[in-house]
């Protein structure tokens, strides 16, 4: 069986590289829909299994897909006829594929998306994404498990999001883009992958104002062609490496990180009593031998980042007391912490907050991921655990990073990625650790 085997105790020290953030490449990757003439050239596209999957929904819709694995290029033409039907066989694999939606619609005047597939962290329902496209005058109907949307010319409206969702944002943003007058989306999501993808659009010929604050003033072009565009680096990766940094007390840089959009996962660093210096090449992160207690509270950007928090309950529970976390985005997105209670993690959960007990003495044990970031979360466990700690189930964890595995080890971790089913023989001088 693939897993990760790590064994804890390395400090982690180097510099380590971050591809293009999987957030933001996905929606502009269903923005390439909107362009009727010329290619969309991307760079900086990071290998993960999502990407792949957005491209098959693409291919799907007869767009021309070309990656370039070796360069991360990736080169899409829309400009044959499009189909407007995305099957369920790939938008069950990924909720993003909603995002082809708002596109697909504007594009063809008509779509039809497979409901996407619950997801274990909510229930992530897409009311708002549904509610933004009638505003615009289209006409939903629900079948079969699909959704179909009708709209012979989309029209702008002046759009309230009653909570500032990403892909509902982007969705309504895209479909916007081709309807007739000047559309705003008030309690937009304001996220950096926002931003990325309305500069992507505007490359496109769009006009899209405002991306990054609250409101979003979207004016109608009557098409939209090819551009060239390098996908924003990825904060999400780039946190996770910093709290690897923190919690084995390393000294770690993170290369080309954006020290802007980390900036709530920063200054918690800081409360918890980690070193952390912006430089001109990324971000230094220095850990400390005694972490301090922070409260944490997720909430939409620019608040601490959901996708982040499995992640910071390590450091958390590292930490010379009690710390409380609370999720407020998503509401089932604390499955790693059950996980956790086999290494030894002492933690209450009343509602949508964790009590975690801190300073864990963690043991190694054998845990399974549950979704993308409890995978990571629970890898960061095993570098500062006891002997040795299997994780597996790693399709989520290959959902939004590339060699995770392979960079953690080039930083000085004892870790080993493999399909190993007799662990009571394997040593992690294993010649095969470092070929991730
Ligand atoms: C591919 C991608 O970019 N995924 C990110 C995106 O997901 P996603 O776009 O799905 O997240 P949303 O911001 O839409 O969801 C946030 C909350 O709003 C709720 N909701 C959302 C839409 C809707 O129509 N109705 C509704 O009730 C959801 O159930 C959830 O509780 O933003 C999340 C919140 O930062 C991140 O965790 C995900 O990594
Ligand atoms: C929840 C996440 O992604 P998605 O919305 O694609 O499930 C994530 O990136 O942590």
């Amino acid at each position: 069986m693939d897993k990760i085997i790590v064994k804890g105790g390395k400090r982690l020290e180097g510099r380590v590289k971050i591809e293009g953030a999987k957030n933001a490449v996905l929606p502009i990757q269903a923005a390439s829909i909107l362009a009727s003439t010329g290619i969309v050239q991307l760079h900086n596209v990071p290998i993960l299994s999502d990407v792949f999957t957005m491209n098959s929904v693409l291919k799907f819709l007869n767009i021309n897909v070309k990656f370039n694995q070796a360069t991360n290029d990736l080169i899409l033409d829309a400009s044959e006829k499009i189909s407007s039907e995305a099957p369920f066989e790939y938008v069950s694999k990924m909720r993003a594929s909603m995002v082809v939606m708002g596109p697909l619609l504007a594009r063809c005047g008509h779509a039809k998306v497979a409901l996407p597939g619950g997801c274990a962290i909510g229930s992530r329902p897409i009311d708002l994404h549904l509610k933004g496209l009638e505003a615009l005058g289209a006409t939903i109907e629900q079948h079969d498990g699909y959704i179909e949307a009708f709209a012979d010319q989309l029209k702008a409206n002046n759009i309230y999001l009653d909570f500032p969702s990403v892909g509902a944002t982007q969705n309504i943003m895209m479909a916007a883009t081709l309807a007739n007058g000047i559309t705003t989306i008030e309690n937009a999501a304001r996220e950096p992958e926002i931003v990325d993808l309305a500069n992507v659009l505007n490359k496109m010929g769009a006009r899209v104002h405002g991306a990054g604050t609250e409101t979003i003033r979207i004016q109608g072009v009557t098409f939209l062609h090819g551009c060239e565009h390098s996908v924003v680096q990825d904060r999400i990766e780039a946190g996770t490496f910093m709290v690897a940094a923190a919690v084995t007390n390393g000294d770690v840089v993170i290369a080309d990180a954006i020290p802007e959009h980390n900036k709530p996962l920063i200054s918690k660093l800081r409360e918890m009593g980690v070193t952390v210096i912006g430089q001109d090449d990324g971000v230094r992160v220095i850990g400390t031998s005694v972490i301090l207690p922070a409260n944490v509270k997720t909430m939409p950007h620019p608040g601490f980042p959901t996708d982040m928090q499995p992640q910071i309950s390590i450091l958390q529970l590292c930490a010379h007391g009690t710390s409380v976390l609370e999720e407020t985005v998503f509401e089932n997105r604390f499955m790693h912490l059950n996980e956790l209670r086999r290494m030894n993690a002492n933690f209450r959960i009343e509602g949508s907050a964790a009590m975690l007990q801190g300073p864990t003495d963690f043991n190694g044990a054998q845990v399974a991921a549950t979704d993308l970031r409890a995978a990571a979360a629970l890898v960061l466990a095993g570098l500062v655990a006891h002997g040795y700690t299997q994780v597996t189930n790693l399709k989520y964890l290959d959902r939004g990073y590339y060699d995770f595995t392979g960079k953690l080890s080039r930083l000085g971790a004892d870790i080993y990625r493999g399909d190993v089913d007799d662990t009571t023989t394997f040593t992690m001088n294993n010649p095969a650790r470092n070929t991730n």
